[in-house]
């Protein structure tokens, strides 16, 4: 049973998908205490997870050890410098999980003196198979960084980084990354159906088959490359189907796309840093 007293202000897709993780790797729900704006929202999480909640934020860095900041990052400004004579005076650690606010600004927020960690996590969370990179400023002390990464660590991976613009990289491969993998999945089932495959029958497969090839992936010691070249034989089926994505600039188009998602997440850090 773990005992920290872990804190969230913002309880929406993120922040539960963590608070689930966390109860289902041991942490008490007791332990747990969640701030929204939305009293829907915090009734469905004392509902469905038991956690404590409140709509006033003070209610929450009383209670708690750490504060996880898991608003959209349009909001983190505003609830940063809402709460920072408090977390001052408490010496609280803040954990943001928002993407494209840097330590500058947070610092800003906060207080100079914060001891705040940075990190970019993602929805896999859920079932225990995030993947979380995290970047610590000077004031977070040893303990401290254990207690963080204790955090992130009950819900799948997590790793530190010591400089925190490959936060961005992160952001764009592994924050946003479960949204490439289904809209895969998506594109997938619809050229399933095409197919004549029923809707139940193109699901499946679909799921199953990304399982299997994750799984494959991470128990083997092989490259993607590798793994991909044992399911195309020459002059089959893959090879005519990887000739496509190639011939459409797929793999372009997946750097394309991650170059986008980092470049965004730098563009808002500036934005922040200049607002
Ligand atoms: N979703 C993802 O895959 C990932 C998200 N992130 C980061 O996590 C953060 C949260 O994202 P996500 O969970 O998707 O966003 P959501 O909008 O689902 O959650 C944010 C929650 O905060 C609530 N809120 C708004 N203002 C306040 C306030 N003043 N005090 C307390 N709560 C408030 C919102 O209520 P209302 O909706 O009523 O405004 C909402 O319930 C973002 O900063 C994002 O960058 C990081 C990694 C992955
Ligand atoms: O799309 C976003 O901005 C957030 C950050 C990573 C995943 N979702």
């Amino acid at each position: 049973m773990k005992t920290n007293k872990i804190g969230f202000i913002g309880g929406g897709n993120m922040a539960s998908s963590l608070i689930s993780g966390l109860i289902a790797s041991g942490h008490v729900p007791e332990q747990i205490w969640v701030s929204d704006i939305s009293p829907d929202t915090l009734t469905a999480l004392k509902t469905q997870l038991n956690v404590n909640t409140s709509v006033n934020n003070d209610d929450i860095i009383n209670a708690v050890d750490v504060v996880v900041l898991a608003v959209k990052p349009q909001t983190l400004s505003a609830v940063a410098q809402s709460i920072a004579a408090q977390v001052q005076q408490k010496k609280s650690l803040v954990v943001s999980i928002a993407a494209g606010i840097n330590q500058n600004s947070l610092s800003r927020w906060l207080g100079a003196d914060t001891a705040i960690v940075r990190c970019m996590p993602n929805t896999p969370a859920l079932v225990l198979t995030g993947a979380t990179a995290l970047h610590a400023n000077d004031k977070v002390t040893g303990e401290q960084r254990d207690l963080a990464e204790n955090i992130l660590r009950s819900v799948g991976i997590a790793l530190w980084v010591e400089d925190e613009a490959e936060l961005d990289a992160v952001t764009a491969v592994s924050g946003s990354g479960p949204a490439y993998y289904f809209l895969l999945m998506e594109a997938m089932e619809k050229a399933a159906l095409e197919l004549g495959l029923s809707q139940e029958t193109a699901r499946l497969l679909v799921q199953q088959t990304a399982l299997g090839a994750a799984k494959i992936a991470l128990e083997s010691a092989e490259s993607p490359e590798q793994l991909r070249k044992r399911v195309t034989s020459p002059g089959g089926t893959t090879q005519r189907a990887i000739e496509t994505f190639e011939q459409g600039g797929f793999t372009e188009l997946v750097s394309k796309a991650l170059h986008a998602a980092r470049d965004r997440s730098i563009e808002m850090s500036k934005q922040m840093e200049n607002s």
